[in-house]
């Protein structure tokens, strides 16, 4: 494959040392992290770090901040990739950061398991085991190409937070069971179906989603096969949580936008989460000679799929000039509609040879359930039309929906109350209102919304980028991250 176009930017952060995972080893893991991480005594750790003024403080640097950077920089070195960081699910780099994040969640003093669909889960039960427990995710798996906060921090802020309650003999004080589950997938790249790992858990994926098949024809199940897990239809409906058993669910994720950073706060509070579409169209044509069929005489899949996209384009641009106001969908609001095309291959993919085939993907989000409906609707209609007028068909596929979901309002405010104590303690002063944004990236959260009750909070990124290697995240706004988490669990003792 080729190298991508920034493989040679001096600030990637996987410049410097690169595992190419080709094999699946736990002892392999170990000696990554072995070999990463410097040593931390224990009484290193805790007891009256100074912190960047030279001053001493209770704000637990060394771990939330200095260990949680490594470990991030870690874990944004395990790649399938020679280059770039991708981990997709099940993939052999995801078992090696399964592998690593739950030796750290040991070390946080958690009891850990791989369950059936590859979720890495760490659990304590504090002082009762059969509470209802909190639930703290985020997920390993990565898109290609990768930035590497997304996901991991949410995971490595989680353990810091929990490794100095370890540390400080806390554990054993929260009211009730907390968990980390380090989620397998959540990015979907590999099975075009996002949340295989929470949507398992919170008991909203159907069990067709076994055999879904990736791009080489390989099922969900053969994958969890391969990674010697194997499920039944029985074992696949007990990975469902009891929702009689769940206290609540938290994330914390990279913002993935430019909110935070415009406003100069390191985090902040998510009061939703835009509901997503992905479609997978496929356009068939007549496949031909470039230098011998007349334009006149040609069924060109590939012309048929640019004027698609160009289409796909206005509609998202300029929903209100498409969508016929009726009584039906009168009140629904595109006004967050956002649409792209990320994904593009032809057959057989020649420059002498007009296609047989295209195929592209359709990613769609929006805050209004009923305004993605729409548009997706009036986008199929016009799209068969195009198709029709050119003489090629077209198939559309429904790959992924998730619906908008709401986070509880109890929940942010609590979260919205530690990350405010966490940013004062840092700051040592007042500082402003926690800010509240949507967000326009799909989370587990969605996914555990079905489960119990959610929330989330944000964390400032460079410019607003991800899903890039460009994405980067303040040392100290990782050690904010980490103490948002702690002074959150301070509140569950
Ligand atoms: N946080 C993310 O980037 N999540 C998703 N996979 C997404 O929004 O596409």
């Amino acid at each position: 494959m080729a190298s991508p176009p920034h493989s040679s930017s001096p600030n990637r952060p996987l410049s410097k040392i690169r595992f190419t995972i080709s094999h699946n080893s736990s002892i392999f893991s170990l000696l990554v992290v072995l070999y990463l991480l410097p040593p931390l005594s224990s009484a290193h750790l805790y007891a009256g770090v100074e912190d960047t003024k030279g001053v001493k403080n209770d704000l637990f640097l060394e771990v939330l901040r200095d260990e949680a950077v490594a470990r991030l920089n870690v874990l944004g070195k395990v790649s399938d990739a020679d280059g770039y960081l991708e981990r997709t699910y099940l993939s052999p780099a995801s078992i090696i950061a399964g592998n690593i994040i739950r030796g750290w969640m040991e070390e946080a003093g958690l009891r850990t398991w791989v369950d059936q669909m590859g979720n890495v889960h760490g659990r304590v039960d504090g002082m009762n085991s059969s509470a209802k427990s909190l639930l703290i995710g985020s997920h390993l798996d990565t898109v290609i190409d990768a930035g590497i906060f997304d996901g991991a921090l949410g995971i490595i802020s989680a353990l810091s937070a929990l490794k100095v309650l370890n540390i400080n003999g806390q554990l054993k004080n929260l009211k009730r069971p907390v968990e980390v589950i380090a989620f397998s997938d959540e990015e979907g790249v590999r099975f075009q179906s996002a949340f295989l790992g929470s949507a398992a858990i919170a008991g909203v994926l159907p069990v067709s989603a076994l055999q879904i098949q990736d791009k080489s024809g390989v099922t969900v199940q053969n994958v969890l096969k391969e990674n010697s897990i194997e499920i039944s239809e029985e074992s696949f409906f007990e990975l469902k949580y009891d929702p009689e058993s769940v206290w609540g669910y938290i994330e914390l994720h990279i913002e993935q936008g430019p909110v935070l950073e415009s406003v100069g706060l390191p985090l902040g509070v998510v009061k939703g989460i835009a509901g997503q579409t992905r479609l997978k169209v496929t356009v068939r044509g007549s496949q031909g000679h470039a230098g011998t069929v007349p334009m006149s005489m040609r069924q060109d899949p590939m012309a048929a799929a640019a004027e698609l996209i160009v289409l796909l384009e206005s509609i998202c641009k300029h929903p209100e000039d498409f969508l016929s106001y009726d009584d039906q969908c009168k009140g629904f609001s595109v006004e967050s509609l956002v649409c792209t095309v990320g994904e593009i291959s032809c057959w057989p993919s020649a420059s002498n040879v007009i296609p047989g085939e295209v195929t592209f993907t359709v990613d769609m989000r929006t805050i209004d359930d009923m305004g993605r409906e729409a548009v997706i609707y009036e986008l199929s209609n016009r799209m068969h039309q195009i198709c029709d007028r050119r003489s090629v068909s077209c198939n559309i596929e429904c790959k992924h929906d998730a619906n908008a979901a709401a986070c509880d309002t109890g929940l942010s405010s609590q979260l919205k109350s530690a990350a405010y104590s966490a940013m004062k303690r840092m700051a040592g002063e007042d500082v402003d209102d926690v800010p509240v944004l949507m967000s326009g990236a799909g989370h587990d959260a969605m996914a555990m919304a079905h489960l119990t009750k959610v929330g989330m909070l944000f964390v400032r990124c460079r410019g607003g980028v991800s899903h890039s290697p460009a994405e980067y995240v303040l040392d100290d706004d990782v050690w904010a991250a980490g103490l948002a988490i702690l002074t959150f669990l301070e509140t569950q003792m």
